[in-house]
């Protein structure tokens, strides 16, 4: 894999153009989380998994990471919550490198929604909703007003309410999913990525989860970038879109220039036909995959 690789668009610009072109001057927002340069990979693997110039997570908007399977998402999503460290490049939150933070400072700003998620199975929901306040808690302090009331809205939020005393282990994988994401609520903290937060759900909660989310930005300016599969929900809901293809970022921007039939065809691999006059954003129509050797 190269580095600092620009994929060329059909209009001639290139991703790394496109993002230093939108820096977020003027009434833009700022640049909340900030990869810069970034090569990463795994201790196990020779080669870099994902390599990028720049990638720009901006303030109380919505970022939609999306790409097909294996495409490096939740390998960027680690490095930008400073799960994994990158072999080259920085990871900025409000300009200070995540690396130098302490595991509970930076999870006091930063929450994360992984896919690799594991409890003992007799936690119930209200406990591991309760586990998500611990970077608001010192070592021996007892649970707070403020976690309470955290808990609560996280709760309710989430959706989870009726479920609050079950043993998370007995749960459906849909009910396990909501009770993590009260988690990551319960933590409170002003940016939050979710890693396909709405894998096991049936589409009512795809739906209450994807307009928690909206909400979240819209009324409390959370900075969020989520991991979907789903690209028509990514168009319907995300401000911005991140495309990967390959470990790389094919194209950044709002989805009505990055949702095209080109895009869908080259990195997603299906004929679709994409309506960009639809009032909800770019609506695709999928047609069919196309074959492996064409
Ligand atoms: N722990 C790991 N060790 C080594 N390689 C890994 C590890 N996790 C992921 N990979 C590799 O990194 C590549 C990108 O994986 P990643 O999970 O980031 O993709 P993704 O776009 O999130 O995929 P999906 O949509 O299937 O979840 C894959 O080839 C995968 O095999």
């Amino acid at each position: 894999m190269t580095t600092q690789r620009s994929t060329p668009r059909k209009d001639g610009q290139n991703a790394e153009e496109l993002v230093s072109e939108t820096d977020y001057e003027g009434d833009s927002p700022a640049s909340r989380l900030v990869g810069e340069d970034l090569a990463i990979g795994y201790p196990t693997t020779d080669e870099p998994i994902v390599e990028c110039e720049k990638v720009v997570i901006p303030e109380g908007e919505i970022t939609a990471l999306v790409g097909p399977n294996g495409s490096g998402k939740s390998t960027l999503l680690k490095a930008m919550s400073n799960q994994l460290t990158p072999e080259r490049g920085n990871v900025l939150l409000d300009g200070t490198d995540v690396q130098s933070l302490k595991p509970k400072a930076l999870a006091r700003q930063l929450g994360l929604l992984s896919q690799e998620n594991q409890s003992p199975a007799s936690l119930t929901v209200e406990d591991l909703a309760y586990h998500g306040r611990y970077p608001h808690r010192g070592f021996f302090e007892s649970v707070t007003e403020d976690d309470k009331a955290a808990v609560e809205r996280a709760l309710a939020l989430a959706g989870v309410n009726d479920i609050r005393d079950e043993g998370v282990g007995n749960l459906s994988g849909g009910q396990k999913q909501l009770a993590w994401i009260a988690m990551v609520l319960a933590q409170e903290t002003d940016v939050l990525l979710l890693d396909e937060p709405t894998t096991y759900l049936d589409l009512h909660h795809q739906l209450r989860v994807m307009e928690v989310i909206e909400t979240l930005t819209t009324e409390r300016d959370i900075t969020i970038a989520v991991v979907l599969h789903d690209i028509g929900q990514a168009a319907r809901f995300a401000d911005n879109l991140i495309a990967m293809k390959d470990g790389e970022l094919y194209d950044w921007g709002p989805p009505k220039t990055v949702v095209t039939e080109e895009l869908l065809a080259d990195v997603f691999r299906v004929d679709a036909t994409v309506d960009n006059e639809s009032p909800t954003g770019p609506h695709i129509s999928p047609h069919r995959a196309i074959s492996d050797d064409r």
